[in-house]
Order: C-alpha cells, then structure tokens, then sequence
C-alpha cells in the first residue's frame, strides 16, 4: 500500500506543527521520520492514521483519498513507545485481541484465531511465553509482543512512534535488527517515527529528516549522510566541523559569507605542510576509541576546536600527540551560504 501526501499542512493555535509536507511513501518501504523533538514527526504519524486530522493538504492510500476514513476504516496498526497491552491479559490473548473484536461476519472461526496467533508468537520469537502476563515479560519482549498485536489484523499499514524509546541502549540494538528483519519477511508499508540518527540510518530504507514543521530532506541512509541537502542535515546526522569564510577562505573556496561543512574523517592531519589549504594547529586533545582515533586541534582564528577522525592505522602510519604542532586539510568539503545556515 502506497501513501501519498500533498501540500499537508497543521497548526495547534498559532503554533506550525506542519509546514506544506509531500511525501511519497513505497509500498513495501519502511521509512524513518527522524528529526529533533517537537518537529512535527509524531502529528505526520497521527495524520497518517486518523488520529488527528490535517488543516490542508491530501492524504492519498493507494491513490485513494483517505480523510473521510476513520483510523479503523484505514486498516493501520499502530505500536507506540509506551507499551499498550492489556495487563489482564495472557500475551496470547493480548495478540488475539484484534482478530476477537472483529464484527461477527467478519470474525474467523476460533481454530484460525489460534492459528494465526501461534503464528505471529513464533515470527516474534515469543511463542514460548504465550501464557505469560504482560507483568511478566521485560520491556523488549514486550514491544515485540505490541507489535505482533498491531500485526495480527494485518495491517496495510505499519506506523510505530518511537517504538524502542523506552529500552535500554543494549535492547533497543537487537530490536532494531529485529525489526528491519521482521520487514524483510513481510513487506507491510511501515513508517517509523524516531529521533535517533543511528536507528533510522540502521534500519530505514529511506529517512525524511524533519526540523521545525517541514521536510529537509528525503533519501537512502547513505544519500542523507553523505550528502546531506541542507546545513541542518549535515548538522543533525553525524558530526561536522564549520570553517567560516571570513577567517578560512581557503576553505570555502568562495567570496562573501559561506561556510564550510567538513566531517571529522574528512580531515587529513599531519606534521608537515601540504598547500595553501593547509591550517596550522594544535593538537588539545587524542583519544584512541576502539579503531578510530579521535584528535581535537585548535587553529587560528576559531574559538571551537576542529575534530578529526581518523583510523587506528593511519594513526599507528603517523603517531600524534598532545601539544603537537599540525597542520590540517579537508578531503571532501560542502560548503553553504552563511544565510541559509540551519537551526538545530
Ligand atoms: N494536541 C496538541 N496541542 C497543541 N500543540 C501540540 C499538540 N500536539 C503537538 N503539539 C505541538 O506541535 C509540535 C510538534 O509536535 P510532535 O509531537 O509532532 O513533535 P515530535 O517531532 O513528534 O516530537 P517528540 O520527538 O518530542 O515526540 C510541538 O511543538 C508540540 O508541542
């Protein structure tokens, strides 16, 4: 099931919470929506599934228009960071529940229910505690158990908000893979709501990387990191150093007011001088962390100290330390105009 939005727009009061968004979901793609809290990837989620409504704009299912649908009517499963289930109930039961609520004509005989329900348990991986409470169970089992609820009534759709927010580092890893694992075997639509860069770029076939009530981009884990459309993004995914032309011209490569945007393993360091777009520095801080190597310099000019990655092998090629005198120079640079600076 494909989704299409168009021009979609929602305001609380005076506040935006959704500036003209359009998206084209695939059918099949299990898409992030990633940005910082409160830029509006949970109202995009509600609207999608009914729970709220838009102020303008289309929302498409399938080339359908959707807005007169109910969140039933839209045949959506939902599993948000707050497990739902219901405490009453065996986790079986729990995963039942969608298939028994169904109206009479629409209802399968019990012995399907059963069937059904054995099957999500084993795709979850949690068959053997079929009989548990939901008390019983730890945080991740529990989500996964929400999630072979939501998946029960077979869904057209999958939305999940924040689905592992509340687990541990550790948990939230494994049910990550899980999930991206879980989507490769059933290729239901699926949009992920997240403010975790690492997840969504682990997991997502596509990111749309969100900020202040409007898309800033959309593109493959890979096209959003390396090339990111727009300052936020460069600043939001992954770490980045800012050269401003004013004091490293050399650097932005242009007149007026630009800046440069390198990542920290897009810098060479070294002991000796290469050309004019070599900046001298010093070496304030270098850390070994497992195979990189992580090196704070300062140079002329800038108050912040540029960071550098590099590997343990170049490092081990050429040994650096504290108080060093280098020289720094970028392999690959972006660079923006300083008004189009983004807003974290
Ligand atoms: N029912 C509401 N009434 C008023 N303002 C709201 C309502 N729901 C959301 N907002 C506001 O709209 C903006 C977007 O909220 P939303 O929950 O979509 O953000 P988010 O990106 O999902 O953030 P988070 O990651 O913190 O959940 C926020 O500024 C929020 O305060």
């Amino acid at each position: 099931m494909s989704i299409t939005i168009e021009n979609l727009n929602k305001r609380f009061g005076d506040h935006i919470a959704l500036s003209n968004i359009n998206l084209e979901v695939n059918s099949g793609e299990l898409l992030a929506l990633l940005g910082p809290s409160g830029c509006g990837k949970t109202t995009l989620l509600r609207i999608i599934g009914g729970l709220d409504v838009a102020d303008s704009g289309s929302l498409l299912f399938h080339g359908e228009n959707v807005e007169e649908r109910d969140a039933r009517e839209r045949n959506v499963g939902f599993v948000f960071q707050h497990y739902a289930l219901f405490r009453h109930m065996t986790v079986f039961e729990n995963v039942a529940f969608g298939l028994r609520v169904k109206p009479k004509k629409e209802r399968h005989p019990e012995a399907e229910i059963r069937r059904r329900v054995t099957h999500l348990l084993e795709l979850v991986q949690l068959d053997w505690i079929a009989d548990r409470c939901p008390s019983q169970l730890s945080g991740g089992q529990r989500q996964r158990i929400a999630l072979a609820r939501a998946l029960a009534v077979e869904p057209k759709i999958l939305l999940l908000d924040e689905p592992f927010g509340a687990l541990d580092a550790k948990v939230r890893k494994e049910l990550r893979r899980w999930l991206r694992h879980l989507h490769d075997e059933l290729h239901v639509t699926s949009i992920f709501v997240t403010h975790d860069q690492e997840e969504a770029l682990e997991v997502a076939d596509r990111v749309v990387v969100m900020n202040h009530g409007k898309i800033e981009q959309v593109g493959t884990p890979d096209e959003v990191y390396a090339t990111p459309a727009t300052p936020f993004v460069y600043q939001f995914i992954g770490n980045v150093n800012l050269f401003h032309s004013r004091i490293h011209s050399a650097w932005t490569q242009q007149h007026g007011d630009a800046v440069a945007y390198v990542r920290p393993h897009d810098i060479d360091i070294s002991h000796t001088r290469h050309d004019d777009a070599s900046l001298a520095g010093e070496i304030k801080l270098i850390r070994a962390i497992g195979a990189v190597v992580r090196a704070e310099v300062a140079v002329a000019g800038s108050e912040e100290l540029v960071e550098i990655e590099l590997s343990r092998e170049r490092f081990e090629a050429q040994p650096l330390a504290n108080g060093d005198q280098v020289f720094i120079r970028p392999r690959q640079v972006r660079v923006f105009e300083e008004s189009v600076k983004g807003t974290l």
